[in-house]
């Protein structure tokens, strides 16, 4: 510890610098196998835990401003993990005989695009690897055959054109879908200008390319694509508004660890520097047993309050002792608590905290053998099936004990959209385990852990939290 800090100075000091506990598992990356075959929970699956870039597909009509809306996303970010992919560069270069009759061949169809390649680039991109992306010439509707763009990994890869949402494969690489809408005759106007200006054609030619492919490929491929879209921005780099928010949300999601991408119901409380202080302490094997407890208490209430924020709620007015009317909201009243125990009764107190006569029912799971857990003791309130849950454990490893009580509680009839699972540290194994076994289900936790050991420990974890937090380590 440097001379003349005190012990909390030097901790929060030593908490500052990444956001969770180890978790840029850059190195662990490994290649692809067959894109066809990689959809994102294959790709996890195979690799294990790879480092999982966020991926937008841009779609939309031609000239709608596909290109412009990301443009515009990319500067406004103003981040340098983000990359711009654009499926134009996939085009087929025409063969002699083709281009011979170029004007007898269809650039809307999905086939005049090499859409393999494409699906291959961005399976090495998402497995952070660079890719040489061909370079593709409007004018001679060929390739450049000496040169390519290089794209390097990035957290942020942005995926733009007409049919971008079209091939399955491509479209399951995709975590946000943005279909830019832009009025017909816009696009026609827009056009015309761009393609006598920019790409050599004459009015006549983009005229009858339109009618002859462009229309009819955008009403049997493009438009009918537009459903995947999680966002439609109408009037495409003119809607400031839209723009801002896809920006706001990707800044959201380059701050997110990446299994709150791929899970969507995993929550992890914004870090602090009080709170990675707080997580030094307790994760620190020197620490009394009495700071250990304080400071898990602290965090536990976090927790507690975070997860209690996920509960629905009803509109609610007051009359303010000015005589004025407050429009707030009324807690969620069918309610109940569950630990798992031991470990998950250091989380009783925290609840009774935050919920006046909270009933907290238990469950106890016996660990029999190295082979699987054994479930030996339940007590919940009988009108469990009513209430949303707050199920307490301060240590999700495996998933195991933690999937069992979840089953108990599902069978005893709670919906599994009414279980919020708080804990203080998830392994990456168990967020696994239980996200895929019970999607709905929300997870608060306030740290994710690098991975298991072979003994099944968390790691770096914070050891039997029982045994610490109830001081029977000694
Ligand atoms: N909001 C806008 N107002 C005017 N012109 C625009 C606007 N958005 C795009 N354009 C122009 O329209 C043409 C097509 O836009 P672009 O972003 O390239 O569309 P896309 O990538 O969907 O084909 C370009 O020449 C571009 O400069
Ligand atoms: N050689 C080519 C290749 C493509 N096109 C047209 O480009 C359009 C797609 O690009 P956007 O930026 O407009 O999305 C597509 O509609 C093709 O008709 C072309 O004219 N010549
Ligand atoms: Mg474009």
């Amino acid at each position: 510890m440097p001379e003349g800090a005190t012990t909390m100075d030097y901790v929060m000091e030593a908490a500052s610098g990444a956001h969770f506990s180890g978790l840029r598992l850059d190195g662990l990356l490994s290649s692809p196998s067959s894109p066809r075959s990689t959809s994102s929970s294959a790709t996890l699956a195979e690799n294990n835990f790879p480092k999982q870039p966020f991926v937008i597909g841009v779609s939309g009509g031609t000239a709608s401003g596909k290109t412009t809306v990301c443009d515009r996303i990319i500067q406004q970010l103003h981040d340098h993990r983000v990359v711009l992919v654009n499926q134009d560069s996939f085009y087929r270069g025409l063969t002699p005989e083709e281009s011979a009759r170029v004007h007898e061949y269809n650039f809307d169809h999905p086939d005049a695009f090499d859409t393999e390649q494409l699906l291959e680039c961005i399976c090495k991109l998402k497995a952070g690897q660079s890719v040489q992306v061909p370079i593709y010439d409007f004018k001679t509707h060929r390739r450049c055959s000496d040169s390519f763009r290089q794209v390097n990994a990035s957290d942020v890869i942005i995926l733009e054109g007409i049919l971008v949402f079209h091939d399955p494969c491509v479209r399951n690489l995709m975590n946000m879908k943005i279909f830019v809408d832009t009025d017909a005759d816009v696009r026609l106007a827009r056009r015309i200008r761009r393609d006598t200006v920019d790409r050599g054609r004459d009015v006549n030619s983009v005229l009858e390319q339109y009618a002859k492919f462009v229309k009819p490929a955008f009403d049997d491929f493009v438009l009918p694509s537009k459903k995947y879209a999680d966002v439609i921005i109408p009037r495409g780099g003119d809607n400031h508004v839209a723009i801002d928010l896809i920006v706001q949300h990707i800044r959201t999601k380059l701050g997110q660890h990446d299994l709150c991408k791929i899970y969507p119901n995993v929550y992890v409380i914004q870090s602090t520097f009080q709170i990675r202080g707080m997580h030094t302490l307790i994760r620190d094997r020197e620490i009394t047993k009495h700071d250990f407890v304080f400071y898990s208490d602290r965090l536990i209430r976090l927790v507690v309050e975070h997860g209690l924020g996920h509960l629905p709620f009803t509109e609610k007015q007051v009359i303010t002792p000015t005589g004025s009317v407050y429009t707030g909201v009324d807690f969620c009243k069918k309610l109940c608590g569950v630990s798992i125990i031991r470990s998950g009764e250091s989380m009783e107190n925290a609840l009774r905290a935050c919920c006046k006569g909270i009933k907290i029912g238990k469950i106890l799971i016996h660990r029999d053998g190295d082979n699987g857990k054994q479930l030996i003791y339940e007590k919940l309130p009988k009108d469990i099936s009513e209430r949303h849950v707050l199920l307490l454990d301060p240590v999700l490893g495996t998933g195991n004990s933690a999937s069992q009580a979840i089953e108990l509680l599902i069978q005893k009839g709670v919906q599994e959209s009414h279980i919020i699972f708080l804990n203080l540290i998830s392994a990456p194994e168990g967020i696994h385990c239980v996200c895929q076994r019970f999607p709905s289900l929300k997870i608060v936790t306030s740290e994710i852990d690098v991975a298991l050991n072979e003994e099944f420990r968390v790691i770096p974890g914070m050891g039997e939290f029982g045994d610490r937090y109830f001081g029977t380590d000694d």
